[in-house]
């Protein structure tokens, strides 16, 4: 707990030095002010009531409405410093969680839901934590100041009194703690049916879904789960509120009682002649503002540990060390080849196996092909070769050493790859190439090159705004005139995540996992023509379950439930008659047409 308080107060303060000097001096001039008036009021009717000097009685009027009016004036502007203080705390906290979301290596938090749980509870947390701990700081700075001030003129008048006000805010003190722990345990259980309840809310607004959610008439389907899993969320919410609203309730009553005695013991002394009339208003105004610092206390203490408490996630999140380690081992650029060596893998520990101790070695230069039916476990070779998750038995080379030895940003600097699910990116087209090469970013001819190769540059410079235009629906063009941006066919798509890999012109290793699969038939054939080019003398990685594009691969490994069934060149798997050739001739028949007359 002291430790999540340093680390939000640090926090505050490394993102706003000069705004949390000025809310704390704020804070004190506005503490102080109360309890300057309340005196000042007293001097006032004492001097009315004695029926005193006239211009001193003037001159007492003048000086405790101008510390009204500082004090009041002092509330708006520490408000507005606040504001800002909070701002700089949030864009500080969204950056350092979007830098240690960007620090992970490997792929495997992005996939454990409880992962997703903490980011949010931790985005959550750290936007609240910070402004409600300073809050609390400076309220404690205020009511110092102000129960420092109304303190003496209530042990001059009725000493017991402070005493009583003390022991009723015991009770209170110990309820709020309790709302608070309860509200800590309501929003950590809660935190995945809001998960989910964002994720039906995006089904239903947002543009990826709609086609389906038409066609298969999801859209109440999704309303009513979203409605569902609210309403989850919001009584859980309202049970809490339920029960510190009659705690608070019944507070205030015990509140009105102490004070109601404490006015009638003074009135009493008044009437006797014991107190003036001007210690009636003192303690009056003493007795409400002592009660309302200790409520206000209390309930912000309990609003710190209740911040504090999910701060830890924060902390937790921020302080964890990434999913894997790095190597330190400059890389250099690829010679031999890369060797697969008895890869074990699996996605969950208590999960099956995916790959099963495969061996294999891509020779430098060469282009090897890997086949085998869906879920075979190609795709996940993939991410083992650039690092996304590291295998759980055997290792992979690099000419000759352990990738995990290797500085994984150099790695992947080496290696240009198209997934199978690439990304549509709501960038401009320019970008949407570019970024396949950030320092490139920039160089226009650079990515009409790339786009030429794969036959989409006569498409984008037909663009309102050339490479320039936006290509998604879901933002206003910059360029646009106010409007949208155009949207891409799939095999366009396709074509730009193609030319963005072709942007690493330097990659040793090219990865392409089925690159063609929207492509029509002349740009399969003119892509398979450019990666041959782009090929030769590089090393390659191309996946396919259109056979005819692994024809001309140098090595064809067949893999099968995670095995390697088979390997070798086109017209050896074809001897062999396995897995391979029996593949190759399914697909075969479905070309063979007597009217095609092959030349
Ligand atoms: N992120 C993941 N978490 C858990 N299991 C996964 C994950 N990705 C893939 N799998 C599982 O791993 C197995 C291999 O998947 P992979 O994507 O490597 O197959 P593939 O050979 O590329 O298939 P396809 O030809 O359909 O693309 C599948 O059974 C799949 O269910």
């Amino acid at each position: 707990m002291h430790g999540s308080a340093l680390a939000a107060i640090r926090l505050t303060w490394r993102a706003a030095r000069a705004g949390t000097l000025v809310t704390v001096a704020i804070a004190a001039l506005s503490g102080a002010a109360v309890p300057v008036a309340g005196w000042l009021a007293k001097l006032l009717i004492d001097e009315v009531a004695r029926g005193g000097d006239v211009d001193k009685a003037v001159a007492l009027a003048v000086v405790a409405t101008l510390a009204g009016t500082v004090a009041g004036v002092l509330t708006y502007v520490g408000s507005y410093v606040t504001a800002r203080v909070q701002r700089s705390v949030s864009l500080h906290v969204q950056d350092e969680l979007c830098a240690t979301t960007n620090s992970l290596i490997g792929l495997r938090y992005f996939e454990n839901p409880a992962f997703h749980d903490r980011v949010r509870l931790a985005a959550q947390a750290a936007h609240g934590a910070p402004g409600t701990v300073t809050d609390f700081g400076l309220e404690v700075v205020r009511k110092v100041f102000t129960i420092a001030g109304f303190l003496g003129a209530m042990l001059a008048i009725w000493p017991f009194m402070a005493l009583l006000l003390l022991i009723a805010a015991i009770p209170a003190f110990v309820a709020q703690l309790m709302i608070a722990r309860r509200n800590v345990e309501m929003i950590e259980a809660m935190t995945s049916t809001m998960r989910r309840q964002s994720y039906y809310q995006m089904l239903i607004t947002e543009g990826d879904a709609a086609k389906e959610v038409r066609l298969f008439g999801l859209g109440d389907l999704f309303r009513s789960r979203m409605r569902s899993t609210l309403a989850e969320t919001t009584g859980a919410e309202l049970a809490v509120r339920r029960r510190s609203t009659i705690t608070e309730a019944g507070f205030a009553v015990l509140n009105a009682a102490v004070a109601a005695v404490g006015t009638a013991v003074v009135v009493v002394g008044a009437i006797r002649g014991t107190v003036t009339l001007g210690d009636v208003s003192l303690f009056i105004a003493a007795v409400a503002s002592l009660q309302g610092a200790f409520t206000s206390l209390i309930m912000q203490f309990a609003r710190v540990t209740e911040a504090l408490r999910l701060f830890r996630h924060y902390v937790d999140l921020v302080g964890s060390t990434s999913d894997m380690a790095d190597g330190t081992r400059p890389v250099s650029a690829l010679r031999k080849g890369i060797e697969l060596r008895d890869v074990w893998f699996r996605y969950d520990e208590d999960g099956p196996w995916v790959l099963r101790g495969v061996t294999c070695t891509i020779p430098f230069g060469a282009t090897v092909g890997l086949v085998g039916a869906n879920g075979a476990g190609k795709s996940t070779l993939v991410k083992l070769l650039c690092r996304l998750y590291d295998p759980d038995r055997g290792t992979i080379h690099w000419d000759g050493v352990d990738i995990r030895e290797l500085t994984v940003a150099q790695l992947r600097e080496r290696i240009a790859a198209v997934f199978q699910d690439y990304m549509s990116y709501d960038l401009s087209a320019a970008e949407n190439i570019g970024i396949g090469s950030l320092p490139d970013l920039d160089d226009r001819a650079k990515i009409r090159s790339s786009a030429q190769l794969v036959d989409i540059d006569e498409k984008i410079s037909g663009l309102a705004n050339g490479y320039d235009t936006l290509i998604s629906r879901m933002f206003i063009d910059p360029f646009g005139g106010g409007g949208g941006g155009v949207n891409f066919s799939g095999g366009q798509w396709q074509r730009l995540a193609i030319a963005r890999s072709l942007m690493r012109t330097d990659a040793d290793l090219l990865i392409m996992d089925e690159p063609s699969a929207g492509l029509d038939a002349t740009a399969e054939h003119r892509l398979g023509t450019t990666l041959r080019e782009r090929r030769a003398g590089r090393t390659s990685l191309l996946i396919s379950h259109r056979l005819n594009t692994m024809r001309d691969a140098d090595v064809i490994v067949v893999l099968s439930g995670g095995r390697i069934a088979e390997q070798g060149s086109h017209d050896e798997l074809m001897a062999a008659d396995g897995e391979y050739s029996g593949l190759f001739r399914l697909q075969a028949e479905h070309y063979q047409d007597d009217r095609v007359v092959l030349p």
